[in-house]
């Protein structure tokens, strides 16, 4: 069935999820707040030009109006970065109707509370159903077709169903999931662990330690994860070793870039300003290590990720540090 869609954050992964859900036939509105950004987008779709290389289809419509993009729409897709999270959902409070439902693509944690994203949204928009979508999936190859499987989660099975069917399509397949909180997290914490393992390879480092990363990272998000009521099995899926890999093994990820960055030597600074799109793994460092304190979670590798990032550490010592630890059982 074809509905109304309204994406709010038109940076490249709201532009990604616009496109699938309208080639799928549904009419969609693409809200962004650069004006700028968005009256290139709306002179291309006028001039039946290209979105980003990508052919525009008829059902996408973008916008700078918050007002026309929230008109007589009931489900929205949220796409801005964490840290804009929370005021975006404010501002979307006055528009969404009794009936309204909210899916979100932010991968991150609340930049006020460290919290969830889910707590954002039960605070800001209470009694509306709810759901995230997180997996391993890089905007360019979902904007492209390739074949790519992601998670759809949500307390309210129905509504996980209902939004996996709107973007089910010949180049995404959602899965759906009951576990938002695993779901959730999984997308958070691997942005920080893509840090790491760009700093152990822009480190020069080998094969190896990304493996060993990757694998005790996996051990330190399951932790956590369990320490918030998330199921085990969350993580061996799509949004918790599939996203890992994806992150730390390829260089699309900007994560994964901003570690390689640092551990050649470039400043912060200069890594974000080369990298010039979000990097929520920086942010998300410190919240993962105020978290990891606060519910008493050891978690060694994002711990040293948020030393080097917050200036207290090299990474060459973070490493070595790392290595020293005292010996341990696996599991
Ligand atoms: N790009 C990707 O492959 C994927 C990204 N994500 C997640 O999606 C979220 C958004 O990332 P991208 O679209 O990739 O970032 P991006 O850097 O491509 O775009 C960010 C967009 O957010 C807008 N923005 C910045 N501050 C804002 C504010 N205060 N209010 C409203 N909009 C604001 C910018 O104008 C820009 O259009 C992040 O949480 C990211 O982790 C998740 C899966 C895949
Ligand atoms: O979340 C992503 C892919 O699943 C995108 O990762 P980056 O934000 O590191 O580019």
């Amino acid at each position: 069935m074809q509905r109304r869609f309204a994406v709010i954050g038109a940076g490249s992964w709201g532009t990604a999820l616009a496109l699938v859900l309208a080639r799928n036939g549904h009419a969609v509105r693409l809200w962004g707040h650069d004006a700028r950004h968005m009256a290139g987008l709306i002179q291309a779709r006028e001039n039946c030009r290209h979105l980003a290389g990508f052919r525009f289809p008829e059902t996408l419509t973008p916008t700078a109006d918050l007002d026309a993009a929230m008109d007589d729409v009931r489900d929205v897709v949220v796409v801005v970065p964490s840290h804009a999270f929370a005021a975006q959902l404010q501002a979307l409070g006055r528009y969404l109707p009794r009936d309204g439902r909210i899916l979100w693509g932010t991968k991150g944690l609340d930049a006020d509370s460290g919290g969830l994203l889910h707590g954002l949204v039960e605070r800001h928009l209470p009694d509306h159903p709810m759901a995230v979508l997180s997996g391993p999936s890089f905007a360019r190859e979902v904007a492209e077709e390739l074949p790519t499987a992601v998670t759809i989660a949500s307390r309210d099975a129905a509504f996980a169903a209902d939004m996996a069917a709107a973007f089910h399509g010949a180049g995404l397949r959602p899965y759906t999931s009951n576990d938002l909180v695993g779901v959730e997290l999984g997308g958070a914490v691997k942005n920080v662990l893509a840090v790491a393992t760009g700093i152990a390879d822009g480190l020069g480092l080998g094969a190896n330690t990304r493996a060993g990363l990757i694998t005790r990272g996996l051990a330190e998000l399951t932790r956590l994860g369990i320490a918030l009521g998330a199921e085990r099995q969350t993580f061996m899926g799509l949004s918790g070793v599939g996203d890992l890999i994806l992150t730390c093994t390829d260089d699309q990820s900007r994560n994964r870039r901003f570690g390689l960055a640092l551990g050649r030597g470039t400043t912060i600074e200069q890594a974000l300003t080369d990298i010039g799109q979000t990097v929520e793994g920086l942010r998300t460092a410190r919240e993962v290590h105020a978290l990891a304190e606060r519910l008493q979670v050891e978690m060694p590798i994002c711990e040293q990720v948020y030393q080097v990032v917050a200036g207290h550490r090299t990474a060459s010592k973070a490493l070595q540090i790392l290595m020293a630890r005292t010996r341990k059982s696996e599991f």
